[in-house]
């Protein structure tokens, strides 16, 4: 693409190093060096680790013929500067692209907890309306049935608009994405022209990031305040997806000028659910809409499935699918990779794994256990290196109230001590009974003492990794998987027991 295409609207920027951009040309937009063809425009991003201005040269030398940056370089290449790189970036993305996101029907989800499993089943209810659906976030990015690996829930901006762009590509109808709370301060969706953007709820996480609550929150109604006023009309109404019985709903309402939609089980909301039956092998419930009223038997369990499920019908109804083929599909979803998931090797005790790793999703989650739990519950957690700190004994609290046993240990420690990281979760266990906790840091022979423990009819949660398939220690990565050394250690169990 023509360079002065590609900047023709980014006002306050200055050429250096040309007498003539019109015949200039690129290839490729990047913003890491490491990235960088023959051909490509560079882009300096000033970066929480380093500077991208730094490996400008490197760039150059691996092929790059033109910099957009934010001061003038001694290097002899064309340079772009404008006076904040990280703002321009989405936009050119997204112009680099061909405007994927006016091509498709977009939707974004945002919230603390369930954004994943809410993208999931709005994924099913479309495929199986014969939809084809995109898919973006924590897991994986999907386009159709071909899945590819991510390195971020919501990417940075480059990848983002060149991921709509084979979405494009492969005639996607609708791209469902996971929109988070940093990638709305980061500004890496603002080349994004949403239709729908849903709101699962709003807990504590994240405070290394944002400042406080506050901040947080307002990161996550930057989604429905750019809702419809801030990029492009030509694709029709625009709808907010709010749940009623969140704190954030009246403000992030007040936030949008789409069309609101609500979902709720304790207010009144357009979409609602009463009745709910929790068992172990899934929830119940009697759903309301404005058309309808009619009984859904989930697979899933827990009140939280509940929300996540009409959040994702809310979505569903607003893209024009039938009521009956969106509950025929929600109650058809098992269960998403990593969330609730059952480790069943035939025990006789029950061994779930899930990726809570904040002291909502834990409560969530170890509340739903106690609605059906008949002997022990056991749980073995951790907290994240490099992460929001003051969430570890907020979720030890939890696991303590809600727990009968508690095997504190690691979790991804990254470049923090794993051992002051335990300190940081046990602080909720100082006057707790000696015989209610243990500390293992080793994660493995954590789940194993959970397993050996572990008697008939008594409940092993393993949290805070879900689908992770590593384990982070410093700045290396391994092989790591709860569900496979829950079902060894199963194993080795029952061979010692004969
Ligand atoms: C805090 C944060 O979001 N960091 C993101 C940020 O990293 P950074 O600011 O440290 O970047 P940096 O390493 O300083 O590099 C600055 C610039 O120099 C460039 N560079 C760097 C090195 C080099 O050799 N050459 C080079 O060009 C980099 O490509 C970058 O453009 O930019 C990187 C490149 O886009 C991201 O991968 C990185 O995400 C890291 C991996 C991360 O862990 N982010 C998490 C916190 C995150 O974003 N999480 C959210 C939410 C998760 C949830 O759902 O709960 C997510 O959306 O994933
Ligand atoms: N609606 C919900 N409310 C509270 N907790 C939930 C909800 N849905 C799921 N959870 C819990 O939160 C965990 C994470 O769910 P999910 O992966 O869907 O959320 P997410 O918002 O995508 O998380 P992340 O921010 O890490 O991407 C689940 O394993 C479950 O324990
Ligand atoms: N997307 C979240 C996931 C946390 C999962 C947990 N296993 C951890 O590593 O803290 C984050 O990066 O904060
Ligand atoms: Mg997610």
């Amino acid at each position: 693409m023509k360079i002065s295409d590609l900047f023709q609207p980014v006002l306050h920027k200055k050429f250096f190093n040309t007498d003539n951009i019109d015949h200039v040309t690129i290839t490729q937009i990047t913003s890491d060096s490491r990235k960088v063809e023959s051909g490509s425009l560079f882009a300096c991003v000033p970066g929480h680790t380093v500077d991208g201005h730094d490996f400008a040269a490197q760039a150059v030398q691996k092929g790059a013929i033109a910099i957009l940056c934010e001061r003038q370089l001694d290097i002899p290449v064309l340079q772009i500067v404008v006076p904040n790189t990280s703002q321009i970036l989405p936009l050119i993305a997204d112009r680099f692209y061909g405007q994927p996101t006016r091509k498709l029907k977009l939707i974004g989800i945002t919230g603390t907890n369930g954004k994943t499993t809410t993208t999931y089943l709005i994924e099913k209810i479309m495929k199986d309306y014969s939809l084809k659906t995109g898919v973006i976030g924590t897991i994986e990015m999907r386009i159709g049935d071909e899945r590819y690996s991510v390195e971020n829930t919501t990417p940075e901006p480059i990848t983002l608009q060149e991921s709509f762009h084979r979405m494009v590509v492969a005639g996607v109808d609708t791209a469902i994405i996971e929109v988070s709370s940093h990638a709305l301060e980061l500004g890496r969706v603002a080349g994004c022209d949403f239709d729908i953007a849903g709101f699962t709820n709003l807990t504590q996480d994240h405070l290394d990031f944002h400042k406080d609550m506050d901040e947080y929150k307002r990161a996550k109604a930057k989604l429905f305040s750019r809702l419809g006023n801030t990029y492009s009309f030509d694709k029709g109404q625009k709808y907010a997806v709010l749940n009623a019985d969140d704190d954030c709903y009246e403000e992030f309402k007040l936030a949008t000028v789409a069309q609101v939609l609500s979902y709720g089980i304790e207010k009144p909301a357009d979409v609602s659910a009463t009745n709910l039956n929790i068992q172990p092998e899934g929830v119940s419930f009697v759903l309301h809409t404005v058309e309808a009223s009619m009984e859904v038997q989930m697979k899933m369990t827990g009140k939280f499935s509940v929300y996540n499920a009409l959040t994702a019908i809310s979505v569903c109804l607003l893209e024009g699918i039938p009521l009956s083929n969106i509950i025929t599909s929600i109650e058809s979803v098992t269960s998403v990779d990593g969330r609730f998931e059952k480790v069943d090797v035939g025990q006789d005790f029950t061994v779930l794994v899930d990726y809570a790793h904040t002291s909502d999703s834990l409560e969530n989650v170890l509340k739903t256990i106690q609605e059906f739990a008949q002997k022990r519950v056991i749980t073995v957690f951790g907290c994240g290196g490099d992460r929001d700190r003051s969430k570890r004994p907020l979720m030890g609290a939890v696991a303590r109230e809600y727990s009968d046993f508690t095997i504190v240990t690691s979790d991804n420690p990254r470049t923090e001590n794993p051992t002051l990281i335990l300190d940081d979760v046990m602080v909720a266990f100082a006057d707790a009974a000696r015989d209610s906790y243990i500390r293992i840091e080793d994660r493995t022979e954590a789940i194993e003492y959970a397993v050996n423990m572990a008697e008939s009819g008594d409940i092993i949660l393993i949290a805070g990794k879900g689908h992770e398939t590593y384990q982070i220690i410093g700045k290396i990565k391994s092989d790591y998987d709860d569900r496979l050394v829950a079902k060894q250690a199963i194993l080795v169990k029952r061979n010692s027991n004969g």
